[in-house]
């Protein structure tokens, strides 16, 4: 087993956290590996994530999104993505779930065609989360991931499991445990390169990957930062260029004015675009902070049917399909219900209707949460799409201005949504800074995309000012106080997950309702917290 030697960790590679037990995950070769990904990509991904900030203080300013001028040729001439390998031809059903060792081997089990295994919204990013999960990847690819459950359950990975493929964290979150001459990794770099420095040549070897899902990007200067630290992966790993392959999340609203530009950037090796619908919404909300004209209604309101999230996902389709790349849809957040029949059905009901939504529309494939939902969405896309995708449909109809994309959003803001919110947002916030980034709250999936839909919402609805519920009563800060306040005794006498950090939670939610900029994200400051 390899031991990280002292003199080339400290210097100029620092490890700032006990790891022991990790030696095969950060052997000096690794992290060696780390440092040039490093020096090639941070400065850009500096620049890139200042670039976000100047965009927003445009829209802040009154701007509204839109197409580019200057990438107009790329959007107007022909060109597809390169071929996509034969294992991720039909993707109809992917599931996503944590990195947890119990997890993967029940994903990959799940019959599902992908599994996305997820370093991101449904991971808290802790080091030794992180590093469990480059663990339990490891043992996946070499065919070994075993588990024995306290009860004695033993867990293996049976024959034809899905096709693994692994998202890292968003270009934004730090890694703080790993520093390159002082300055903490990017998080996105760590993931990614611990993964494909350990496992892409043996995957490549299988004709199995290695595969990534990016999140979170909101220009195409960032889809060519991804696009060039892959291709200086492939150099030093001696895998061929374009063999790392990348699906990417549209789930920002400035992303979507620019999909073909990702997709040009990734060209050599994108294979899709994914509706990311929970994020997307929480860009809306971010990207028209200042916009009193574009508030959003309850969570509960803001469905797939509405114009814009309708336009997103339609031009997102016709995008793909006419650069030959796969159009994935996205995760309905209903889970199965255990100790009630009839809202269980109701449920299965909207997990339904969203997946036939989406194979009609022309989606290659669709996510789930949780494996009882494989069959579920399975069915529906076997009997709506006989063929292993559907890049034949064009969908040349789609017509998805500008003004479609970003048009305001009818509805109500309900007392019940209000203190959904309050209730979501702390409880979800409290599980993450224990170390669990995707929890079931009052039977749904919440992670951290959810949880930025909630929070934001209700720093947008107070921040605005003289806003009403439906029966006139005003939506103000005492309100939020008092919801707070109960919600956190709540969960503090609870045995929910994050019981013990609610008080934890609840400073940091009323800090960030009540400061006057709407925070980039909920995860960087909760970061600084976390267990
Ligand atoms: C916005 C986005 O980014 S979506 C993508 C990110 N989010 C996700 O990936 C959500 C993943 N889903 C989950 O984490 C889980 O389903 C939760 C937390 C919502 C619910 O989990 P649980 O409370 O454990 O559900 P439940 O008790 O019904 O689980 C039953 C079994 O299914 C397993 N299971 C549940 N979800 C998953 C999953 N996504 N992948 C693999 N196994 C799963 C459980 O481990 C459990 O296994 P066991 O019977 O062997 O013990
Ligand atoms: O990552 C997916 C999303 O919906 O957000
Ligand atoms: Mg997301």
């Amino acid at each position: 087993m390899a031991v990280p030697s002292e003199k080339l960790v400290s210097r100029p590679v620092e490890l700032l956290a006990d790891t022991r037990g990790y030696e095969d995950i950060l052997t000096p070769e690794a992290l060696a590996f780390l440092v040039r990904l490093h020096r090639f990509a941070e400065p850009r991904r500096r620049q890139l994530l200042e670039a976000r900030l100047e965009r927003q203080a445009r829209y802040d300013a009154g701007v509204l999104p839109d197409f580019r001028a200057d990438t107009k040729a790329i959007r107007e001439s022909d060109w597809t993505v390169a071929a996509i390998p034969r294992a991720l031809q039909d993707r109809r059903v992917e599931i996503t779930g944590p990195v947890e060792r119990k997890m993967i081997i029940n994903a990959l089990n799940s019959g599902a065609k992908v599994f996305m295994a997820d370093f991101e919204d449904s991971s808290a990013p802790r080091f030794a989360n992180q590093l469990d999960g480059q663990m339990n990847l490891y043992d996946a690819v070499r065919d070994r991931l075993e588990y024995r459950s306290p009860e004695g359950k033993h867990y293996r990975v049976g024959p034809n499991p899905a096709v693994l493929v692994i998202r890292p964290r968003g270009w934004h979150l730090p890694e703080r445990h790993i520093t390159i001459y002082g300055e903490p990794m990017a998080g996105a770099l760590v993931d990614f390169g611990l993964f494909a420095f350990h496992n892409a040549r043996l995957l490549h070897a299988h004709d199995r990957g290695p595969y990534f899902y990016l999140p979170k990007l909101e220009a195409m200067e960032e889809a060519a930062l991804w696009n060039e630290v892959m291709a200086l992966a492939e150099e030093e790993l001696d895998l061929p260029y374009g063999s790392m392959k990348a699906t990417v999340l549209i789930e920002t609203l400035p992303a979507v004015f620019q999909m073909h530009e990702i997709l040009h950037a990734l060209r050599d090796r994108a294979v899709g675009l994914n509706c990311g619908r929970w994020d997307y919404i929480f860009s809306y909300l971010k990207t028209f902070r200042r916009h009193r004209d574009r508030l959003l209604p309850d969570r509960g309101q803001v469905a797939m049917t509405v114009p814009f999230l309708k336009a997103y996902s339609e031009l997102l389709i016709q995008t793909c399909h006419r650069r030959g790349a796969f159009a994935m849809g996205g995760m309905a957040a209903q889970i199965p219900i255990k100790d009630d029949h009839e809202a269980n059905d109701q449920a299965m009901a909207k997990v339904h209707a969203d997946k036939l939504r989406e194979v009609q529309a022309g989606h290659d494939g669709t996510w789930v949460a949780h494996p009882a939902l494989v069959p579920v969405a399975m069915a529906i896309f076997d009997r709506h799409m006989p063929t292993p995708n559907q890049l034949h449909i064009k969908r040349e109809d789609v017509q998805a201005e500008r003004d479609t994309l970003i048009a305001p959003c009818g509805g109500t803001i309900t007392r019940a949504g209000f203190d959904n919110n309050v209730d979501v947002a702390l409880r979800y916030t409290a599980a993450w800074l224990d170390g669990l980034g995707c929890v079931p709250i009052h039977n749904l999936m919440e992670d951290a995309a959810t949880a930025e839909i909630a929070r934001s919402q209700l720093w947008q609805w107070l921040q605005h000012g003289g806003l009403t519920f439906p029966d006139h009563a005003p939506i103000n800060f005492a309100l939020f106080d008092q919801a707070l306040a109960a919600h956190t005794h709540r969960l503090q006498v609870s045995t929910l997950p994050g019981a013990r950090r609610a008080a934890d939670a609840a400073r940091l939610l009323s800090e960030l309702t009540y400061a006057d900029e709407l925070g980039s994200f909920l995860t960087l400051p909760a970061y600084e917290q976390l267990a």
